[in-house]
Order: C-alpha cells, then structure tokens, then sequence
C-alpha cells in the first residue's frame, strides 16, 4: 500500500487525477470503477482540465459506478448518474453507452444486482477502482456489518449514512434509505484501488481502515488485504496515523 499526504485539496485532486489519467495513457481502452460523494469532485475537474488541454482521451474507455439509490431516476439531481453527468460525463469524450451505474429506477433488486454484475464481467473487470470512505468506513454502499464476499446487492443505508448524505437533499425525510452497491467482492477484484479520504471526520476511520483489524464492521478494512492499493488523504485525514 502506498501513502501520499496531499496538502490541501488541490494537491488531493492532482494526484488522484494523475493515477487516473496514467492508468487511461497506458490502457485507452481501460475500465474505471468510479465514485461520487463530495471527495471526487475535485478529482473529476483535473480530468476535464486535462481533458480540455488535450491530454486526455476518454473515447475508449469505460465506467462502472460504484452505487445509486434505489428509486432515483437518472434526472433526479440527487441521483448519482445524474452527478456523474454533471462532475464529469458531460464535459469529456466519453461515450455515455459506456457509462454505467447500477439501474435506481429498476424496483426488482434482483434484477438490477444481477444486470450489473454481468455489466463488470462483461467489461473483463476493473482496471482502476476510484473510492471515497464513508464516515462509517463503508466503501459504495457496503456498509459496517456488510459481508466481505458479495457482489452487487442492495442495501438498506445506516442511519449515519442516511444523516451524513442529508445534506445533499432538500430534507432527512427525502434520503433514500436503500441503495444497489457493488460489494466487497467486485471492489476487491478491481486490478488497483485508489483511496481518497479528507478532512478530520474521516480520521478516526482511516487509521482503522489502514492498520486496524480486518473486520466487516469496518468495510474499508479488508482493503489492507488487496496487492495494489494507493491512498490519497489530506493531512486532517492522516492526522491520527503517524
Ligand atoms: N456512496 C457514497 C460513497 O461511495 C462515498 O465514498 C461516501 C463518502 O462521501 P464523501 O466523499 O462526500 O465524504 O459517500 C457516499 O455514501
């Protein structure tokens, strides 16, 4: 595992965007594992920067979503296609039927987990896996207490989740309160991982996820046992690692 402490979140950003962009010049054709939630954004801005300067090429690549919330229509602006789009699909060349994110809008639970993991197979796997930590130490969707071996299901969200997310949404009451995730399982299988995490509320769980035991209870643990994790974090974030 390797650990770089940005400096702020320029510096976050930069680096991450790096990984990403090396990872699309050596493979055009490359699979990203992608995320949403507010640690991204910045990563997902270098890119059309880069994008818009002509060093980069999305035509041949893929995307594969981490997540989306069960019920939300992709023009929901809540709804993580609908972020995607915004942070990055629509202001780069990539070809939007090569975008995926798990289907909010399809009721049977099933169905849209079983879709999607033909979707991952299909594609021969992720190249690069993008994550964010959750305040929780979830990982997607997989929240503390998810099993390590499944693939994409869906999930009842954790009260935490529920508040950490609200404020995204006009009010509590309008958070979704299930969501279809890839699992640990599919994460795990990703060819490389990159984890990014700022900010002191995500402290206390980063140094578990890094050096604690390797427990469901704290999802982000098991990706001490993965042979090619790099991780980006702010120094508010590491401050507790020494
Ligand atoms: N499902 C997403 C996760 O994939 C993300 O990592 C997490 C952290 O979000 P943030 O980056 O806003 O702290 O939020 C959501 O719950």
């Amino acid at each position: 595992m390797v650990i770089y402490k940005a400096k702020n979140d320029q510096d976050l950003s930069r680096k991450s965007a790096n990984i990403i962009s090396a990872q699309i010049i050596m493979k055009p054709d490359c699979v990203l594992g992608l995320a949403t939630g507010s640690s991204p954004v910045g990563t997902y801005r270098q890119l059309i920067e880069w994008y818009k300067k002509g060093d980069l090429d999305f035509s041949r690549v893929t995307t594969i979503n981490l997540d989306e919330y069960k019920g939300l229509s992709p023009d929901n602006e809540q709804s993580y296609r609908y972020f995607m789009n915004k942070n990055l699909f629509d202001h780069v060349n990539i070809d939007k039927a090569r975008t995926f994110v798990p289907d909010g809008l399809e009721p049977d639970s099933d169905k849209a987990c079983a879709r999607y993991n033909e979707i991952i197979r299909a594609h021969g796997g992720i190249d690069l896996q993008l994550l964010g930590l959750g305040r929780n130490g979830h990982i997607g969707f997989n929240e503390p207490g998810s099993a390590f071996e499944k693939e994409t299901h869906c999930v009842d969200l954790a009260e935490s989740t529920v508040e950490a997310n609200k404020r995204f949404f006009a009010s509590e009451e309008e958070v979704p309160r299930q969501a279809y995730t890839m699992g640990i399982k599919n994460i795990m299988q990703a060819k490389k991982i990159l984890l990014i995490a700022s900010g002191e509320e995500k402290a206390e769980t980063l140094k578990k996820a890094l050096y604690g035991p390797i427990t469901p209870a704290v999802p982000a643990s098991i990706l001490q046992l993965h042979g090619d994790v790099t991780v980006i974090a702010d120094e508010s974030a590491l401050s507790l690692i020494d």
